[in-house]
């Protein structure tokens, strides 16, 4: 077969925003696309805007988040941030378009969009010249015919790739293994390549079969923390700690890489800093063994790739993650594994979180929580509530359904809560809140 052209950077440049905008987008610029509604305000205003919009909101609860509770938001790059690409693949084999449907199923080309890491906007067209080469037809919706639905590219901060090509069945899953010396001559950091198979017409992005087409399964996703004890800069700022996360293929992962990391440097951060939140009851000394300065049993609910729990491990701390996800569960016991941390102090369970109680055993010293945007729901938080749990950290991408679930859990308040923008020039929040059980 013809081999893949590879990466051209000239044609990869962005179309320049036209002369006297303040907008980084050209795409947004001449209406060719809405995801980003906010493009044109500059970020720092979109910031203040959404940090005043998300203080209001919790505000206003049941069981209301101070406005003295929140530190400085965590101010995102305005543009190359989004480690994630999941472009709908529409037009001809000879002529792919990557991107979205616009409107009357229409597809729209978004592949110089600005938001994409360097990585991943310098493979779309070597991805889309494969496509033709390969002759795989784009999946048309009104007509149900074609084959390649979507693309799904993530770049790890090392920029190694990640390329999975979505499609309707197996036909031409023996055209895409043949085609990998190929690619990967074009894309030398290709990584891991596989053929998600999604047979359905409906509106999912992926199916549940994985046919892997590399040895490599899964992404080495190495984000960097601060030293223990010592303040996170925001967003980009690297520092010296090491935490290597692995993504395998059908698996969450925060998609603004920088924010990634200030989150769970905050989150390490309040969870030894126990002793002080402005305003908080006093707590026993740190030597008492019933009431350790800091949390010695931490779960993780809703873990993902074990971002929060391996980002909190520590020498005399048991940590438990629970994840609905094998496959994401799997990544994480191999995370563990590459840090070396004792299967006897970190473990992985795959399992439904919301059913747990963490009132049924030795309760733990600090929960963290991270659902999906429809929060962890009244019976789990009723549950937390009852089960006297001292601390909670709730790590939210939606303040409404957080509101909610706070309100169920009156008896641990809000003492400390922080903005990250993972999702500039959207109104999409994510919130970080620090609650202690009342005395
Ligand atoms: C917002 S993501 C957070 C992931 C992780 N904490 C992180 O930082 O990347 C929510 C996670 O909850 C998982 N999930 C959804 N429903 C679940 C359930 N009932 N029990 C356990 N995990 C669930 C999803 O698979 C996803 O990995």
């Amino acid at each position: 077969m013809r081999p893949v052209a590879p990466a051209r950077t000239s044609s990869n440049t962005p179309p320049a925003a036209p002369a006297g905008s303040t907008s980084l987008c050209a795409l947004h610029e001449d209406g060719t696309c809405h995801s980003c509604p906010h493009m044109s305000t500059p970020l720092p205003v979109q910031l203040a805007r959404k940090q005043a919009r998300t203080v209001a909101l919790l505000a206003d609860g049941a069981n209301p988040v101070p406005a003295a509770a929140w530190e400085r938001p965590a101010a995102s790059a305005p543009k190359r941030f989004r480690n994630k690409a999941k472009m709908v693949v529409s037009g001809t084999a000879a002529k792919p378009l990557l991107g979205i449907l616009g409107p009357g199923g229409h597809g729209v080309d978004l592949r110089t969009c600005p938001l994409h890491v360097p990585e991943i906007e310098a493979a779309l067209p070597v991805l889309a010249r494969a496509i033709t080469t390969l002759g795989l037809t784009p999946y048309d919706v009104s007509a149900r015919r074609g084959e390649l639905k979507h693309l799904l590219v993530t770049a790890s901060p090392d920029g190694d790739l990640m390329v999975r090509f979505v499609l309707r069945s197996r036909r031409h899953v023996d055209d895409l293994r043949a085609a990998l010396p190929s690619l990967r001559r074009a894309l030398p950091t290709l990584a891991v390549l596989s053929a998600n198979i999604q047979p359905v017409h409906q509106a999912i992005i992926e199916g549940p079969e994985e046919i892997l087409l590399t040895e490599d399964d899964r992404l080495l996703m190495r984000l960097h923390l601060p030293a223990w004890g010592v303040a996170e800069e925001d967003a980009t700022g690297a520092g010296p700690t090491e935490l290597p996360l692995y993504l395998p293929t059908r698996s969450f992962f925060q998609t603004n890489t920088g924010i990634a990391q200030a989150l769970y440097a905050t989150a390490r951060r309040w969870a030894d800093d126990a002793l002080t939140v402005p305003g908080a009851a006093p707590t026993a000394p740190a030597a008492t063994p019933t009431a350790p300065r800091a949390p010695r049993r931490v779960w993780d609910l809703f873990c993902g790739v074990g971002g929060f729990a391996l980002a909190l491990a520590g020498p005399d701390r048991r940590v438990l993650g629970v994840e609905v996800s094998a496959a994401a569960i799997d990544g994480a016991r191999a995370a563990a594994r590459l840090m070396r941390l004792p299967d006897d102090r970190v473990r992985f369970e795959a399992g439904d979180a919301s059913v747990l109680d963490p009132g049924a055993g030795p309760v733990p010293d600090l929960l963290v929580v991270n659902p999906p945007r429809r929060g962890i729901g009244a019976e789990l938080a009723e549950r937390i509530e009852a089960a006297g749990v001292e601390r909670v950290l709730y790590s939210s991408c939606n303040p409404a359904s957080l509101a909610k679930d706070l309100a169920r859990m009156p008896s641990l308040r809000p003492r400390r809560a922080r903005l990250f923008d993972m999702f500039p020039h959207t109104d999409h929040a994510e919130v970080l809140v620090d609650l202690r059980r009342r005395r």
